[in-house]
């Protein structure tokens, strides 16, 4: 379990992450969610103990990292995949981080078969894909057999052989009872890992939720009506309080949920040819709830050119 209650961080004049609370549970994957520069990073750098706090505290299992008598066996974290000598072999790699937080050699061998990198154990660490540079840096950070683990971004640049391998074992991870707290700024990710969510933007907490809950309450349910009688229907919704836009040849409702439209219509001898409620996708939401996040659109405005491209922008 992690705990954050009033974190903040500030550099100079850049508020960081600004009064944060939120609490992540064992269990289940929880999405870190917000757009660049949103302070996710600076949130996980300061739940490992390398970066300290401004104001307030973050702890996991009731400690602070500074705490923890055995860091490694507690929390373990994914946060930059390249970080390895790269002349040195995955297995040897693996034994020096062993080595210095007194695991017993054999874990090596275990944790290289559960990512599934035995057979290229002994090659160099700097020839791998990154895929395979994942790999490895998850099996670092599985090494002490944490009941915590971080991972940020560890989507970033991989194909989509290696984004389902991640996703599928941070859910295994997770059916093992552990706490699984993994950033990303790709909402489309988020909704296919994470059943619950922490958002944030400008490093403040805008929700937390599962993650249905907060695309149900987000996407402000709309619901579009097709009908001959346009002009009638519309000001007998105004009138009802609803709030209705003319979109091509129909309607689109917000504030009335499609039972009450259609007993109004019905109520007054209105014809109706669609009554549709539009299902809410979570960039939509998203973006309803940081719309005003400068920060959001430039993120957005990345993810295009991301998809445009066919390659990573960050
Ligand atoms: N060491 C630092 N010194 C000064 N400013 C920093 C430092 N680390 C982060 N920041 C600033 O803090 C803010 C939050 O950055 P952070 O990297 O935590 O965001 P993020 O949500 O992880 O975004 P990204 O995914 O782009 O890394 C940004 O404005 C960033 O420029």
């Amino acid at each position: 379990m992690i705990e954050a209650k009033g974190l903040t961080k500030r550099y100079g004049k850049t508020l960081a992450v600004d009064d944060l609370s939120f609490s992540v549970e064992p269990g289940r994957v929880t999405g870190f969610l917000g757009p660049n520069g949103a302070g996710k990073s600076t949130t996980m750098r300061m739940i490992l103990g390398l970066d300290n706090p401004t104001a307030g505290q973050v702890t996991v299992g009731g400690k602070r990292y500074t705490e923890l008598h055995h860091p490694l066996r507690t929390v373990g974290a994914l946060l930059d995949a390249k970080w390895v000598h790269p002349n040195r072999s995955a297995r040897a790699h693996l034994m020096w981080m062993a080595k210095s937080n007194k695991i017993p050699a054999r874990r090596v061998d275990e944790v290289l078969d559960i990512v599934g990198l035995t057979a290229v154990a002994g090659k160099r660490a700097g020839g791998f894909s990154l895929g395979m540079s994942q790999r490895l840096g998850i099996a670092g950070a599985l090494l002490g057999d944490p009941e915590v683990l971080l991972f940020d971004e560890p989507v970033n640049g991989l194909d989509p052989e290696g984004i389902l391998w991640i996703r599928k074992f941070m859910h295994r991870l997770a059916d093992e009872g552990r706490t699984v707290f993994v950033s990303s700024h790709l909402l489309s990710e988020m909704a296919l890992t994470a059943s619950e969510l922490v958002v944030i933007g400008k490093g403040r907490l805008i929700t937390q939720s599962s993650t249905e809950e907060f695309v149900a309450r987000a996407a402000e349910s709309t619901v579009k009506v097709r009908t001959p009688q346009l002009d009638k229907l519309r000001a007998l919704l105004a009138q009802a309080s609803a709030t209705v836009d003319i979109e091509g040849d129909g309607l689109i409702v917000s504030g009335m949920e499609s039972e009450k439209i259609g007993e109004t219509a019905a109520n007054h001898g209105v014809v109706l040819h669609e009554l549709s409620p539009q299902q809410g996708s979570l960039e939509q939401a998203f973006m309803q709830i940081t719309g005003d996040s400068v920060e959001y659109h430039a993120a957005l405005e990345a993810e295009a050119r991301h998809a445009l491209a066919g390659q990573d922008v960050r």
